[in-house]
């Protein structure tokens, strides 16, 4: 089996007239990687997908998926699947009519009633689209993006309007199709869902990567943070500990377990009861809040 990766993009530059969206962007999907391109409004996520799922002509650099341009359709969209932020269905045909239609159009195979049922949608197969709610299109959406079960699938924004039974559904399907081997790249605002799921991430913040890396390469570029009150009179902690407000201290630190055990050892010789003590690890949400914090780079 090729070592190839699925997605290949390198120095990739996207403009809007004399507006530099993306600015030489490169980066890599492996075969069966969860990948999430990940950043702040406006960073240049949905710029890069469009060049990636031919969508738009890149202003310059070059983007490989499967070995071939992304441009070149009958190569690359049989083995693509595509949930879009917004999907283009027509409002008057049923649910079954639609997943056809777009199945067909992949040149990928399945059956309506296969991906329908993973959406819970079977039920609705007659329906017209218009009919549907907003978290039922989105179901159908990404029905429509697993059918055939590609090996590559894009899910913008996928749990965006679900209810908590339908986002654990969607998850259990994309689970699946990990362990048949399929490449995901995700694109979400719920940065809890990417911590949990995404093997990498591309952190991106006006037409760079902030970061790139696992979930933990990116949280320990932060400290962590170890809390706690002293009782009056206490004799003066290690570490030098910085004041929290209502008496409380904190202590930001790169090694969570060795500062901590330090702590609990100067606490224990000293008799000290450390109240309302935590330790809280590093979380995608504060790297997110540190670099819409910093100024763009030139
Ligand atoms: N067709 C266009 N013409 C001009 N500027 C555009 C166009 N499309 C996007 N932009 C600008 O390019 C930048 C990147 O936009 P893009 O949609 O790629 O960001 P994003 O990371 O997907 O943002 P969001 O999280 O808000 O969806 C933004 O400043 C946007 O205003």
């Amino acid at each position: 089996m090729s070592t190839a990766p699925v997605i290949d993009v390198d120095a990739l530059n996207v403009s809007y007239g004399d507006f530099h969206a993306v600015k030489d962007l490169s980066f890599q999907v492996e075969r069966g990687e969860l990948y999430a391109l990940l950043g702040t409004n406006g960073a240049g996520k949905t710029s890069t997908l469009e060049v990636v799922e031919g969508h738009r002509a890149a202003s310059s650099g070059t983007v490989r998926v499967f070995g071939e341009s992304p441009s070149d359709r009958g190569a690359v969209r049989p083995r693509t699947g595509i949930m879009l932020q917004e999907s283009g269905f027509s409002p008057d045909l049923t649910v079954a009519e639609t997943v056809r239609l777009i199945g067909r159009l992949s040149g990928r195979t399945d059956s309506a009633e296969r991906v329908l049922g993973i959406v819970d949608l079977a039920g609705k197969a007659e329906t017209r689209v218009a009919q549907l709610s907003g978290g039922e299109k989105r179901r159908l959406d990404f029905a429509t993006a697993v059918y055939g079960r590609p090996e590559l699938i894009f899910l913008d924004e996928p749990t965006t309007g679900l209810d908590i039974q339908s986002r654990d559904a969607l998850w259990d399907a994309v689970e699946e199709l990990r362990a048949d081997g399929s490449t995901i790249v995700l694109t979400t605002h719920y940065l809890e869902e990417a911590q949990q799921r995404a093997d990498r991430i591309g952190l991106m913040h006006h037409g760079v990567f902030r970061h790139e890396g696992t979930v933990s390469e990116l949280t320990r570029t932060l400290p962590a943070a170890i809390q706690f009150s002293l009782p009056a009179g206490s004799p003066t902690p290690p570490m030098h500990p910085g004041p929290v407000g209502d008496g409380a201290y904190q202590i930001e630190t790169f090694d969570l377990q060795a500062d901590l055990k330090q702590l609990l050892d100067w606490a224990h010789a000293h008799g000290v009861e450390l109240h309302g003590l935590s330790a809280a690890p590093t979380r995608l949400d504060d790297v997110f809040r540190a670099i819409d914090a910093e100024p763009a780079l030139a």
